[in-house]
C-alpha cells in the first residue's frame, strides 16, 4: 500500500522511489520520511528527501557500515533518526583487503563500465567488472572514451561489442557536453546510474559533464549543505549527483574502485615494462619514487617509460595497497 501522500510522490519518484518501496511502507510508518543517501562518511550519512538534502542520525547500534550509497530509508522528520532501511532492488559490494565487505552503492539500475580506446581497454578485466554487474543485478553498460586519441578506434569497438551479447558499447567524449545526449538513454526520471572503471578513462570529467547539466557546480570538489538536526549547517561532499532532465549519477570511491581486490595480479600483466625494471632498482623494496638507483626513474628520466602510464600505475598501486590494508579501529 502506498502511504505517501500524493503531492510528495512525483518528488520522491524524482528520487529514485518506487512502489517496490512504497510497498514495504507499513501504516505506522507513514509519517516517516524516505530519504535517499548521498553521502556515507565513517560517522555520519546524509541524503536527498523530498524536503531537500538532510543529514541523517544514526540510531543507537548501527554503524554507517549498515548502510550504502543509494539506500532508501524511512526517518523521522524532526531529527532525521533512522527509523529503518528498505529492501534493495540492487547492491553493489566490494571485498576488502581484510576480507570483509564493504557496501558501495544500492538501487542502481545502470553500471556504466568506462574504459579508453588505449592500453586500459583490457578483455579480461572488462569481463569481470560485467560479472561484478551480474552478481549485483544491474544492467551493464560499456562507455569507451578516448576515441579521439587512438589512431583507429574500430578494433575497440569490434572488441567491446564482442564482450557480452546485447551489451550497449557507447563512444563518448566526456569534456564534451554532448556525452549527456550520447547516454540519455539510461538516464530519466528517478533513474540512477553509477560509474566504475580503472583511473585516468575519465569518469571524473564524464561527472562532471553530467552533472553540470543538472546543477552547474563542479560536483567531485563541490558539496552540499545540509541542515542537521540543531539546526546548524553542514557542508558534506555528496556522491548523489542529479542530471539534467532527471537520474541521477552515483560516483563513490567505493565503487570506482570495487574491483581493486582483484587487479592486484593485473596490475603486473599491464605494466609489465614497469614491473621488469623495478627488479633492477638497488632496493627490493623500492617504491620508485625518491630512492638512489631506481631502475624506473631513471627510466623515466630518459624516456624509456611513458611518464602518463607510469603515473596511472603508481596511482592503481597505491590505491591497492591502501584497499589491501586492513582497517584500523574496526571488528
Ligand atoms: N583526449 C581525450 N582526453 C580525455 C577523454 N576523456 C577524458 N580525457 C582526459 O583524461 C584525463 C583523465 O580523466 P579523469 O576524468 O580524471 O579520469 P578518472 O577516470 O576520473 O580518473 P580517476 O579520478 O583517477 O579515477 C583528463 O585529463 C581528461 O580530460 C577523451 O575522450 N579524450
Ligand atoms: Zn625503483
Amino acid at each position: 500500500m502506498a502511504l505517501i501522500e500524493p503531492i510528495h510522490h512525483a518528488e520522491l519518484i524524482g528520487l529514485g522511489w518506487s512502489s517496490f518501496f512504497g510497498d514495504q511502507v507499513g501504516v505506522e510508518e507513514a509519517s516517516l520520511v524516505p530519504v535517499r543517501i548521498a553521502h556515507v562518511h565513517r560517522a555520519r550519512m546524509s541524503g536527498q528527501s523530498i524536503m531537500g538534502a538532510v543529514n541523517l542520525t544514526l540510531p543507537a547500534n548501527s554503524v554507517t557500515g549498515d548502510y550504502a550509497v543509494g539506500d532508501f530509508v524511512l526517518a523521522e522528520p524532526g531529527d532525521f533518526l533512522v527509523r529503518r532501511r528498505l529492501d534493495r532492488t540492487s547492491l553493489l559490494t566490494r571485498r576488502m583487503g581484510d576480507g570483509s565487505t564493504q557496501l558501495s552503492g544500492a538501487n542502481i539500475d545502470t553500471l556504466f563500465i568506462v574504459t579508453s580506446c588505449n592500453g586500459d581497454f583490457n578483455v579480461p578485466r572488462l569481463e569481470r567488472y560485467l560479472a561484478m554487474a551480474g552478481q549485483a543485478e544491474i544492467a551493464p553498460v560499456l562507455v569507451l572514451t578516448k576515441a579521439d586519441t587512438a589512431n583507429d578506434a574500430a578494433p575497440f569497438l569490434a572488441q567491446a561489442a564482442d564482450l557480452a551479447r546485447d551489451l550497449p558499447v557507447v563512444v563518448v567524449d566526456p569534456r564534451r557536453p554532448d556525452a549527456l545526449a550520447k547516454l540519455q538513454t539510461w538516464f530519466g526520471l528517478g533513474r540512477t546510474v553509477a560509474l566504475t572503471g580503472s583511473s585516468g578513462v575519465g569518469k571524473s570529467t564524464l561527472v562532471n559533464t553530467l552533472a553540470a547539466s543538472g546543477g552547474g557546480t563542479a560536483q567531485l570538489t563541490g558539496a552540499i549543505r545540509a541542515h542537521d538536526s540543531t539546526g546548524r549547517h553542514t557542508t558534506t561532499a555528496r556522491s548523489l549527483h542529479p542530471v539534467e532532465g532527471g537520474g541521477w549519477v552515483l560516483d563513490s570511491p567505493g565503487i570506482r574502485t570495487v574491483h581493486l581486490g582483484d587487479v592486484a595480479d593485473g596490475l603486473d600483466v599491464v605494466f609489465a615494462e614497469i614491473i621488469e625494471l623495478a627488479t633492477q632498482c638497488k632496493f627490493s623494496d623500492c617504491t620508485h619514487s625518491h630512492e638512489p638507483s631506481c631502475a624506473v626513474l631513471s627510466a623515466l628520466a630518459r624516456g624509456g617509460i611513458d611518464p602518463e602510464r607510469f603515473s596511472r600505475w603508481r596511482k592503481l598501486h597505491d590505491e591497492n595497497t591502501a584497499a589491501r590494508a586492513p582497517k584500523r579501529g574496526r571488528r
